[in-house]
This record gives C-alpha cells, sequence and structure tokens, in this order.
C-alpha cells in the first residue's frame, strides 16, 4: 500500500488508475494532482470516461487497479470519515421536491449534522435566498441547478465535484452560474468539474485535463494549452463575398473551409492575409479569430473544426 500523502497535501492523487465494464475501458491509465484551492477540469467527448472517474474519486465506484487518494485517504471501501469532506452535486431527481428550497436544504444539513445556519449560508452562497419559500417542483431549470449546488454546499466540504452543472442553461443563467463558481473558488474551496462547454472551462478553471477514451490528451491551464496549440487565425468571410478559389489564391492562406454559410480562411500571417481581403471583399462583417481552447480540444479529440479543405 502507497504512503497516505498529509492532510493538507493535494487534494486528489491518481496514480494509473483503470476501470473498465466489460471490454470497454472508461478509464484507462489516469494519473493526476489536483491541488488544494485549484478549479480543475475533465473535458472529453461523451463517453470518454469523465464521470467514472469523478465517481471513483467520489468513492461511488472502485478502480480496478491504480491508486486513489482523495484529502489524504482512500475513497473505496466507501470511506464515511470522507464523505462530509466531499461535496457531490445532487442530480436533481434527488430533490425533495414537495419541501421549498429551504426545507430541502434543512434536510440535507440535518442528514449531515451540519448546524442550524447552514442552509440559510447555503441559499445565500448561490443567490437563492428569495427563492428559499419556492417549492422545489415550482423552481425554473437554472434555479433547480442553483440547488443543486447548494446541496453539494450545505455541510461546508472542501472538495467539491461538479459534474456538467451547466448543462441545460440558457447562457444567462451559465453566466450567473459561473460567478456562483468563482465566489466558491475564491473562498478557497477545490473544485473538480467537467462540463462540455469550452469557453466555460477556459473562463473558470486553472487548469484542465482533456480525456480522450480513457486517457489523459492534455493537462495544463487552459492559457498554456492554447499557446502550445496551434498559433492559426481564422478569419470568416459573409457569404457570397469571396469564392473559394480566390481565398485559397490569397499568398499566406493555408486552408479555406465553410462555416454556416461563410468561409474559414485559416493562415499563420493574419496581416497580409487580412489586407488581401479587405481589397477583395471588403471588411465588413469579416470576423477575427486567434486559437481558444475549443480549438486545442478539437484538434486533440479529433473532432475538427469547420469543414477545411487543404
Ligand atoms: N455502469 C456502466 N456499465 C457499462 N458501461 C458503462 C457504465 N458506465 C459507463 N460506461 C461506459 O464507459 C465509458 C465511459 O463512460 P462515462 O460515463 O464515464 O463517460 P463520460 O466522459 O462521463 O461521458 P458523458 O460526457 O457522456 O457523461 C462509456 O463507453 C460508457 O458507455
Amino acid at each position: 500500500m502507497p504512503p497516505i500523502p498529509s492532510p493538507d497535501g493535494p487534494a486528489v492523487v491518481l496514480d494509473e488508475v483503470h476501470k473498465a465494464y466489460g471490454a470497454t475501458r472508461a478509464v484507462d491509465g489516469i494519473s493526476l494532482t489536483v491541488a488544494r484551492g485549484e478549479f480543475f477540469g475533465l473535458l472529453g467527448p461523451n463517453g470518454a470516461g469523465k464521470t467514472t472517474l469523478i465517481e471513483i474519486m467520489e468513492g461511488q465506484r472502485r478502480a480496478d487497479s491504480g491508486t486513489v487518494t482523495v484529502l489524504g485517504e482512500h475513497p473505496w471501501p466507501r470511506n464515511t470519515a470522507l464523505l462530509p469532506k466531499l461535496g457531490v452535486q445532487t442530480q436533481t431527481s434527488a430533490f425533495f421536491v414537495r419541501l421549498t428550497a429551504r426545507e430541502h436544504l434543512e434536510t440535507m444539513a440535518a442528514l449531515y449534522g451540519a448546524g442550524p445556519d447552514a442552509a440559510e449560508r447555503a441559499l445565500a452562497t448561490v443567490g437563492l435566498t428569495d427563492d428559499g419559500g419556492t417549492r422545489v417542483d415550482d423552481l425554473s431549470g437554472g434555479r433547480r441547478q442553483r440547488l443543486a449546488i447548494a446541496s453539494a454546499l450545505v455541510h461546508d466540504p472542501e472538495l467539491i465535484f461538479l459534474d456538467e452543472p451547466t448543462a441545460a442553461l440558457d447562457p444567462q443563467a451559465r453566466r450567473d452560474l459561473w460567478q456562483v463558481l468563482r465566489d466558491l473558488k475564491s473562498a478557497g474551496r477545490t473544485i473538480v468539474y467537467t462540463t462540455h462547454h469550452l469557453d466555460e472551462a477556459e473562463a473558470l478553471c486553472d487548469r484542465v485535463a482533456i480525456v480522450v477514451k480513457g486517457r489523459i490528451s492534455a493537462l495544463d491551464s487552459p492559457g498554456r494549452l492554447i499557446a502550445a496549440g496551434s498559433p492559426v487565425t481564422r478569419l470568416v468571410v459573409p457569404a457570397g463575398r469571396l469564392t473559394p478559389e480566390a481565398a485559397r489564391a490569397i499568398p499566406g492562406v493555408d486552408r479555406v473551409g465553410e462555416e454556416g454559410d461563410g468561409l474559414v480562411l485559416e493562415t499563420l500571417d493574419s496581416g497580409p492575409v487580412l489586407a488581401a481581403v479587405a481589397e477583395l471583399a471588403g471588411l465588413q462583417g469579416v470576423q477575427t479569430r486567434t486559437a481558444s481552447l475549443e480549438d486545442v480540444y478539437l484538434e486533440l479529440t479529433g473532432t475538427g473544426t469547420g469543414t477545411p479543405q487543404p
């Protein structure tokens, strides 16, 4: 048995973790460390193994092999000493729907043995104080999602696992939730987070691991991943202004693709290409995009962007 790190060591240490379901290698040799206070993102396509990995960290699933250390302890076999230190986002289907939001949280707090003001504090943290008296059934999707996060926080855990908390939220609700998550980080919580929204990961996460087929393809801060990725600039020219042939003929254009109705010109030398586009098609409505985490992600997961043609 490897030595257990001290309680003020990293929040999570995974070493060569494997988990298969029959012939499916859901987690295929993952090693990573999450520091205390870190906002750590797990990204990857559907079926990449993110939920399985989170469940292993939470102690809900047993790894086939490898070592899992969470807050200095082994989460499996089910470690009851660890549970109060972990915040696990409740699925909205697990709510006490006939209760009000406040009563739901008071019930959760009582189950955890949290203090009398825990429910009110959790409501305030996620900006739900004014909805405390609303029945869970009557809350909007965005507010239910906040309640799910409040349920994960009510007992003041050290480490919070959030699995796609902003899925199914409208853009405004998503942005509002970002602020809640930023505040949690500022308060020193460690957050392990999965999302399919790359902009979200770029905006929130200190580091992200991009998981593909149960393995880590890349692990670093979004900024460093972007800097190390493609230095390509994309110019998006509205439809009907430039033919693909004319675009390909511009010196410095490496690839031309289509996106919606427009043309996407990829270049390593955007200045002269922009000047040529200005001359041929005018610049009105032309957009310039430098690399984002999404580009790095698409590159690593092999899903490609637009339909570039050489
Ligand atoms: N209980 C299970 N029994 C059998 N196969 C499973 C089980 N849970 C997950 N899998 C399979 O393991 C692989 C990884 O699934 P997992 O849910 O961990 O991926 P994910 O990255 O969280 O995907 P998503 O983004 O869709 O939630 C998939 O091929 C999935 O079908």
